[in-house]
């Protein structure tokens, strides 16, 4: 099915991890979200082929279900390294099984870009834009979109009680790039402190970092219910007709 990563790089490399273990709850399909079709093409092959058509990017490794039936279908055919781990209960520890596989191949000061399958209208101008932005840096970070929006923090109720402040104010997307070291490590112990984070820039926050934000497109949706498919298709067909 698919090559392990089997070549140690001689120099500073970039990984993909794809956390795709999850089931869609909130999508509601009879599947789970991420084989859903778009355009003809399975959501999270549009995922695969974005990040695996970025030259710097040597493979991957994706997480999946331990009762996942649906990627043995697939047969994706790629020329880099494809490799499937087994995910965990929440996306934290699926992206934490996967840095575990990269780690006996790959160096702790290689690059690792953490990108949700349930992403696949990620443009390969934002992957770059990203990838340069932070080759240097010594602590990495994340596409992120400026919030637009007057927020609102409400109680149980729906009934307002703050509105937080908007300025310096970020929704975070992915893919978040991290060296693999620190980032294992920041994941161990956020697990470990039972904070179940849900990204990688705030296991390194709780390690102490501050990741760096680089402006993406709001078209780096993550489907997350029905709705999201249409939208999805739209910026799909956008990048076709580019
Ligand atoms: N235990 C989990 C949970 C989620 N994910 C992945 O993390 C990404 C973002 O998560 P989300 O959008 O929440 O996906 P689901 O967990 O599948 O959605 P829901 O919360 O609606 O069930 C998705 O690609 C999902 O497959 C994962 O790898 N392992
Ligand atoms: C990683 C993420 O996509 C950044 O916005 C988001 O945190 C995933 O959260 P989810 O609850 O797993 O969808």
């Amino acid at each position: 099915m698919t090559s392990s990563l089997d070549t140690r790089p001689s120099s500073l490399s970039y990984w993909a991890v794809i956390p795709a273990a999850g089931i869609g709850r909130r999508m509601g399909s009879e599947i789970p979200k991420q084989y859903l079709e778009l355009r003809g093409r399975a959501i999270i092959l549009h995922t695969l082929d974005r990040l695996l058509a970025h030259p710097s990017v040597n493979g991957v490794v994706v997480a999946l279900s331990r009762h996942d039936g649906w990627w043995e279908h697939l047969e994706p055919h790629y020329d880099k390294p494809v490799t499937r781990v087994e995910g965990g209960i929440e996306r934290c520890h699926s992206v934490l099984n996967a840095l575990h596989e990269l780690a006996l191949h790959a160096d702790d000061a290689d690059w690792v870009l953490v990108h949700d399958a349930a992403r696949p209208c990620l443009s390969h101008s934002d992957l770059d834009k990203l990838i340069q932005t932070l080759a240097d840096d010594e602590v990495g970070g994340l596409l992120g979109v400026p919030v637009r929006d007057t927020m609102k923090r409400a109680e149980a109720n729906d009934r307002v009680v703050d509105t937080v402040e908007r300025e310096n104010l970020w929704h975070a997307l992915t893919p978040q790039m991290f060296r693999l070291g620190p980032l294992r490590h920041a994941l161990e112990q956020a697990i470990e402190a039972e904070q179940l984070v849900t990204d990688e820039a705030s296991a390194m926050e709780h390690a102490g970092y501050q990741p760096r934000l680089v402006e993406g497109s709001a078209g780096n949706i993550k489907i997350t219910r029905a709705e999201d498919l249409v939208l999805a298709d739209f910026y799909l067909q956008q990048q076709e007709s580019n």
